[in-house]
């Protein structure tokens, strides 16, 4: 696979007012996601996070289900077979300099070693944070991710990537695993 292909980008993904309506609704809900590998690991990410599915947003996982199966289509062609895990919402706070270390999503547990594809939305405006950049390095260069407000970013799960330190206001995403048997 070349580097060009080692990721996809959907803009509009979801629109404004499901993105505002994700961080309300969800922000009231948010915990300590410094949990790496059941370990408490703020210097790798230090973050808040709370989880939903389609009994709680049945219309924001058709959209997400509609999108994997084309952007796979189109662009990786992974065999996948299903969300193993809730999609996760992330938030990153200026005043506590929220960052998630370079990582790769598959891990050793059996859940994250069947991470296949990596599906990231930013639900936060450009303007309500400094920093909190999401960057890739899918081959030596490191490619910032589009910041726009309801943009798709697809990636391989075991992509490098991070969310460099956030430096002011509040940065929301939306982050879902596609899983399927263990790459080899
Ligand atoms: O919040 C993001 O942009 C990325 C989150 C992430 O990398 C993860 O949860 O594994
Ligand atoms: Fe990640």
């Amino acid at each position: 696979m070349f580097p060009e292909e080692m990721y996809a980008i959907v803009p509009d993904a979801l629109d404004r007012a499901t993105c505002n309506r994700l961080i309300d609704g969800f922000s009231q809900k948010l915990d300590d996601g410094g949990l790496v590998q059941g370990q408490s690991a703020s210097h790798i990410r230090r973050s808040q996070i709370t989880w939903f599915n389609e009994t709680q947003e049945p219309a924001v996982m058709r959209r997400i289900v509609d999108m994997v199966a084309d952007v796979n289509r189109n662009v990786f062609d992974f065999s996948l077979s299903e969300f193993a895990e809730d999609a996760q919402i992330a938030c990153y706070a200026g005043d506590q300099r929220g960052h998630y270390d370079w990582h790769s999503d598959v891990g050793a547990s059996d859940i994250a070693r069947r991470r296949k594809l990596t599906m990231v939305i930013q639900l936060s405006e450009p303007d309500q944070y400094e920093g909190g950049l999401l960057q890739l390095n899918p081959a030596g260069h490191v490619f910032d991710a589009p910041m726009e407000r309801g943009t798709a970013i697809f990636f391989p799960s075991f992509v490098l990537h991070r969310v460099a330190p956030t430096t002011a206001g509040l940065r929301y995403s939306l982050t879902q695993w596609v899983h399927g048997t263990p790459f080899r």
